[in-house]
This record gives C-alpha cells, sequence and structure tokens, in this order.
C-alpha cells in the first residue's frame, strides 16, 4: 500500500511519467494475459479430471515424455507435437527402473525451473503459431508412479513390468538390460494416464522408438507414435541430456560417433550394401580417432571405448549383412567417453568434473534406394 501512495504522488508531480507507467502497466498486463499459467500435476486424478475436460470439448492432446533437463532436442518434439495437437502435455519424470544398478539414476541432471522457464517461452512463441499451446507438465513422484511397489532395477525383479523381446535385448539392451523395460513399463504408464491421441518420441534414441511402436501395436494402446528428427549441434552431436558431462576435451572427441556413422553412410550413398563395406569406414574413423587420443599425454586426451556400430533392419533391428535395396537400413552407434585420466588447471570440465562415464548414442537412417 505505500508503494502505490508513493506512485501516486510522483503521478501529480510528474504528469509526463503517468502515461510512461501506464503503458509499462499495459505492457506488463499483456505479457502476463500471453504467459499463461502451465497446470503442472504432481498426481494422477487432478490430472484426469483436467484431461476428461479436454476431451469433452474435443480438444487432443499429444504427450511429450521426458527425464528432464530439457534441450532443444525436446523443444523441438514440442513444437512438433503443437502443431499437430490442441494440447500439449510434457511429462518430467526420471525413471528409476530403465536405469540399471550401476547407472547414473543419482546424477541424472534436474533442473526443475530452468525446465519450467524454457516450456513458458515456448509457450509464447506457440501463442503466435496458431494450433496447440503446452497445457500441462505431469511430474509425479515415483509413488505415484510405481503405487504398490518399490521401483525395482534388478533382473529378473519384482514388480509389474512391460517387456517387448527380443527387441529389447538388442543393441542399447544388451548393455543396458533393465534400459528398455523400465522404458516400456513407464511409457505405458503414462499413456493410461495421460491418454493422449498422439505420443512424441525423438529419432535418437531410435531402438525406444522401435519398442514404443510395438507395445502400441501389441496392446492395442489407443495413440499414435509421431518420431521427431535428431536435434544437433553445429558440429553434429545430438543433442542429449548427459551432454553436460562433458568438458570441452571429452566434447571435442565425442563427435568420433557421428563422424563414424556419417563415413558408413557415405558409402551407402556410393551404392554399397554389403554390412563389412559399409561399417568398415565407420571403424576406420573411430579407430584412426582412438589411436590419435592414445598417442596424447594425460591431461590432453579424452579416450573412449565403442560399444557397438550397428547395420540393422529398421523394423526388428535384427543386425542384417547386406542392405536390402527396398527397406534400407539403420545404422546406429554408442561410445562410452571413459572418465579424464587428469586435468589441468582453468580447463573447462563438464559436470562432476568429468569422472563419469559417460554413453553417447546416435544413428542415421539409409532409406530404400528401390520402392
Ligand atoms: N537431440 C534430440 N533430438 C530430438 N529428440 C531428442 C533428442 N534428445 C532426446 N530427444 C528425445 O526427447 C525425449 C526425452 O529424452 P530424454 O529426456 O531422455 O533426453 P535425452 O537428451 O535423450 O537424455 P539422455 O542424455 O538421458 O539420453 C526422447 O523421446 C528422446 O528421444
Ligand atoms: C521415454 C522416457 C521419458 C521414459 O522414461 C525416457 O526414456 C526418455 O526420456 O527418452
Ligand atoms: N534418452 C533415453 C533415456 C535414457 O538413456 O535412460
Amino acid at each position: 500500500m505505500p508503494h502505490r501512495v508513493l506512485v501516486g504522488l510522483r503521478l501529480r508531480v510528474l504528469p509526463g511519467l503517468k502515461e510512461q507507467l501506464l503503458r509499462a502497466r499495459q505492457t506488463v498486463s499483456l505479457a502476463t494475459q500471453i504467459r499463461r499459467q502451465i497446470h503442472v500435476f504432481r498426481n494422477v486424478p487432478p490430472l484426469r479430471e483436467h484431461r476428461r475436460g479436454l476431451l469433452l470439448h474435443g480438444e487432443s492432446v499429444g504427450l511429450v515424455p521426458t527425464m528432464g533437463a530439457l534441450h532443444e532436442g525436446h523443444i523441438s518434439l514440442m513444437r512438433q507435437a503443437a502443431s499437430e495437437n490442441d494440447r500439449v502435455f510434457v511429462s518430467i519424470y526420471v525413471n528409476p527402473t530403465q536405469f540399471g544398478p550401476t547407472e547414473d539414476l543419482d546424477s541424472y541432471p534436474k533442473t526443475w525451473e530452468t525446465d519450467m522457464e524454457q516450456l513458458e517461452a515456448l509457450d509464447v512463441e506457440l501463442k503466435g503459431n496458431g494450433k496447440g499451446r503446452i497445457e500441462a507438465v505431469f511430474a509425479p513422484m515415483t509413488g505415484v508412479m510405481y503405487p504398490n511397489l518399490p521401483p525395482d532395477s534388478t533382473l529378473p525383479g519384482v514388480g509389474s513390468f512391460v517387456t517387448i523381446t527380443p527387441l529389447a535385448h538388442l543393441l542399447e539392451g544388451a548393455s543396458r538390460p533393465v534400459f528398455m523395460r523400465g522404458v516400456a513399463t513407464v511409457c505405458t504408464k503414462l499413456f493410461n494416464i495421460v491418454e493422449p491421441e498422439r505420443v512424441y518420441f525423438g529419432q535418437k534414441d531410435i531402438q525406444q522408438t522401435a519398442v514404443i511402436k510395438r507395445m502400441v501395436s501389441d496392446f492395442h494402446i489407443n495413440t499414435e507414435v509421431c518420431i521427431g528428427p535428431t536435434s544437433r549441434e553445429p558440429d553434429g552431436l545430438a543433442m542429449s541430456s548427459r551432454n553436460v558431462y562433458l568438458g570441452e576435451r571429452r566434447r571435442k572427441a565425442g563427435i568420433v560417433l557421428w563422424q563414424s556413422l556419417r563415413a558408413a553412410e557415405d558409402a551407402y550413398s556410393r551404392g554399397k550394401c554389403d554390412r563389412d563395406e559399409i561399417l568398415a569406414l565407420g571403424w576406420d574413423i573411430a579407430n584412426r580417432m582412438m589411436m590419435e587420443q592414445d598417442a596424447l599425454s594425460e591431461t590432453e586426451r579424452a579416450r573412449f571405448e565403442v560399444d557397438y556400430l550397428s547395420l540393422a533392419d529398421p523394423q526388428t533391428l535384427e543386425e542384417v549383412d547386406r542392405v536390402d535395396d527396398t527397406r534400407g537400413a539403420i545404422l546406429s552407434g554408442a561410445i562410452i567417453m571413459l572418465p579424464l585420466e587428469a586435468t589441468t588447471d582453468g580447463e573447462k570440465l563438464g559436470r562432476e568434473r568429468d569422472t563419469k562415464r559417460v554413453r553417447l548414442i546416435d544413428n542415421i537412417t539409409l532409406t530404400a534406394r528401390v520402392r
């Protein structure tokens, strides 16, 4: 109240200021109109009630499941969802059952405030674009998502799980045995809770998209699975929440995966179909970078391991000996950036000072040549 009195006094003394203040007040009120409140749900019943209201008004919903630590890759999926639906729901939940017991569940980046700021800014941007807006964020606690038993990420594990075999055990599943089981399980829960018309996933996690598509088909889940392209940094590195663990040195060497896949793709573009001929070019790049790093000192190098380079069927993700011209194939790979062995003063380090192993994945679709 004293503040208001003070403003009133000033207005009488300086009439020119009055217009300026009025204009500023109008701008603020316009900004609040544009910056609508995004609903945040922590529990299932209020979300369902809200969803029912939207259904009764004939509003379609697109769901973008995430684990937070949002980046441009996530935002691009949300833009796609907004262009195809009236309302966009985003889930932010770091799902424990997809992390193996020795993986990075505890240190997984959590950036709630900046996530919400990004969503609000996106919502303002979407207002000008015509169709959908960011309607709600679902950010449950683990007790909500796993109401009956504590989540278990061991094998065989205790609890209710959705398993999609053999898809879940290939590629990423070979190194992360509970990963795809956890993803299929949590996504089933999310789809049952939100009942979205469409769900949005990124091409970067290609195996995840295959698992989700199979799950939706096999369990007759009433939603359409939509896939968005991989957003990349200017040098080609696929954006990923885990990239924050990469300091300058590991970040620079981490580009080797994309370069290897591009070299293999090039072989296919030049007419090669044979697995060995295609993958050999990818391995050449990876091996050369590995030797270059080995030759450097501990304070200069960033070592990595190649988990796999794969050439697989686009639907089953089973390895192929030759690319079938009528089907094309998926080239994919995973590398592990090893912790730095020694650092120097003033060096630009990543989160956790580059002491964590970081798994990077990427893929390229080799399109069919004959239709
Ligand atoms: N670079 C990207 N381009 C497009 N979509 C992406 C990209 N990165 C992630 N996504 C998609 O965003 C969704 C949520 O992914 P998630 O929250 O795990 O982020 P992430 O960056 O993949 O994290 P992580 O580093 O843990 O793999 C998934 O569908 C994922 O495929
Ligand atoms: C789909 C997902 C949100 C399930 O936890 C996660 O695997 C992810 O972020 O890609
Ligand atoms: N981006 C997929 C989630 C994970 O790696 O656990």
